[in-house]
């Protein structure tokens, strides 16, 4: 790949390379598969020039959309995997895309926890002071930059998340407190914790720029102490570590079954935490759920204030949705926002990623945003949420979208006010299932047939007649095919 962009490696192009395709793939495991295949499959490695890391993409558009959305998280994976680089240029170059796909790496390289573990030199007590060496490295290498997108500002309060952003907001506001420390922040994939922890850094570095605050996820944890373990130097480890005001470790459940790791994150914990510093935590449960963690540690995570970040309600994500638009400055109209939110329930980032191609696309082709875009831009999305329609589950949806009673789907009764959604269900239940009309009749209450075949001729005919009517039956289908 790298030889075909034209570009000149160094010697050791094939360590680089390799060492490339290790910064993709953590890449990948952090945005997850949906974006990394929508944005940045298409990058390839064009070569090293000094401490630049040299990527095409095959587009003006593709280049723009990584700089801005994955631009720093794209130099993190590349310092922490391409030695001695610290900054990358994004170039566009059409070729790159095939040659890039190709070399894809399906799965990050395991990182050997394995490793013969020198004597512990337990530290306690306050922290060391760093010389101003180590203060660079603290600054520049060892601490992930924070997301500038991930702020109180932008995050967006609803009951699920209500007391976790609270708690956020006081430790941004007092840190080190007795009761909020450590504040351990837990919830499922995509729900905001990363934001929040971001948001707190942000806070506390606007409020006092000298304020030494470390986030990092735990991977990176023990990623660095299996790094000095192996050079000798987990002094210095050590020191560098204890030397912040507030640590911030994200994705503690990284640390499961790793025993070394473990080991050393207690000490790190006890030391911050004697010394009067802030530790904020994030994992995907609850600590006293975190089978595979000793349990002293699990003790004293759960020792300040633990908060849950719960899965979202309807509100939420069409609160999160209708922001996230006001930002982009795209107008997304408000049904194409009520059928996203909710269809793509699992979490906050899919929902994102699916707004985030929906205007691309918007931008892309200068054609607005539609109920008819919806399915076309975002089948793959659509698809991974799909399920298998029954006619249960369209007589449930019609029902609760036109505020009957379910049994009315059933019933005798001929009022214009149930027997037209009546009449929608049966047309939906024809054309989003291969049930015959026999079939479907017999599940309205054991209508004939020819009911079921006057239904989908009336409901055809009245879309041609009224669009607002029309508008509102694809929406229904939209939903349900989702
Ligand atoms: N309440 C919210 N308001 C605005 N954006 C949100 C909210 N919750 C989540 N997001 C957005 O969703 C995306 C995923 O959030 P985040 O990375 O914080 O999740 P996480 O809980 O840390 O997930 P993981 O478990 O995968 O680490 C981010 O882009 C974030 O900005």
């Amino acid at each position: 790949m790298d030889q075909d962009s034209g570009e000149t490696l160094p010697p050791n192009a094939g360590k680089t390379a390799a060492s490339w395709a290790r910064a993709r793939a953590r890449l990948r495991q952090e945005v997850g598969d949906v974006e990394y295949r929508n944005w940045l499959r298409q990058m390839s490695l064009a070569g090293v020039e000094g401490e630049t890391v040299l990527v095409n993409l095959p587009t003006r558009f593709l280049r723009d959309w990584v700089r801005d959305h994955y631009g720093d998280r794209l130099r993190v994976a590349c310092q922490a995997e391409m030695p001695g680089m610290r900054q990358v240029t994004l170039r566009v170059q059409a070729a790159a895309a095939k040659a890039a796909v190709e070399d894809e790496v399906e799965e990050p390289p395991a990182l050997a926890e394995s490793v013969t573990v020198a004597p512990q030199v337990a530290v306690t007590g306050t922290a060391v002071p760093v010389t101003p060496a180590q203060e660079g490295l603290l600054r520049n290498d060892w601490l992930v930059p924070l997301d500038q997108r991930f702020t109180f500002d932008t995050f967006v309060v609803g009951k699920p998340n209500e007391f976790a952003h609270a708690c956020a907001r006081r430790v941004a506001e007092s840190p080190a407190q007795a009761g909020f420390n450590p504040l351990f922040l837990y919830g499922g994939v995509g729900l905001g914790k990363t934001h929040l922890m971001h948001s707190i850094a942000w806070a506390l570095r606007e409020r006092s720029p000298d304020f030494s605050v470390a986030y990092m996820s735990a991977e990176k944890f023990m990623y660095r102490f299996i790094a000095a373990l192996r050079s000798h130097n987990t002094m210095e480890f050590k020191t560098q570590l204890r030397s912040v005001q507030v640590l911030m470790v994200d994705d503690l459940q990284f640390l499961i079954g790793k025993d070394n790791t473990q080991e050393e994150f207690f000490h790190t914990f006890n030391a911050l935490i004697d010394a009067g510093k802030q530790i904020i935590l994030s994992a995907d449960k609850a600590p006293t759920d975190l089978s595979g963690i000793e349990d002293r540690l699990r003790t004293r995570l759960s020792a300040g204030i633990v908060a849950d970040l719960h899965a979202t309600t309807y509100e939420l994500r069409l609160s999160i949705l209708q922001a996230k638009a006001n930002s982009a400055g795209v107008d997304v109209p408000s049904r194409v926002q009520e059928l996203l939110a909710r269809k793509i329930a699992s979490n906050v980032r899919d929902l994102e990623g699916a707004l985030n191609r929906l205007v691309a696309h918007a931008k892309l082709f200068g054609r607005p945003i539609t109920l008819d875009t919806v399915p076309e831009v975002l089948s793959d999305i659509l698809r991974a949420h799909d399920k298998r329609l029954s006619i249960d589950d369209i007589q449930r949806k019609v029902a609760e979208h036109y505020n009957i009673r379910l049994t009315e789907m059933a019933s005798a009764r001929r009022s214009r006010a149930v027997a037209r959604p009546r009449q929608v269900a049966m047309y939906l239940a024809k054309q989003l299932t291969s049930r015959s009309l026999p079939e479907i009749g017999r599940r309205f209450g054991n209508r004939d047939h020819t009911t079921v075949l006057h239904a989908v001729n009336k409901i055809t005919e009245l879309m041609g007649e009224d669009p607002a009517f029309a508008e509102d039956v694809t929406l229904l289908r939209k939903m349900l095919e989702m």
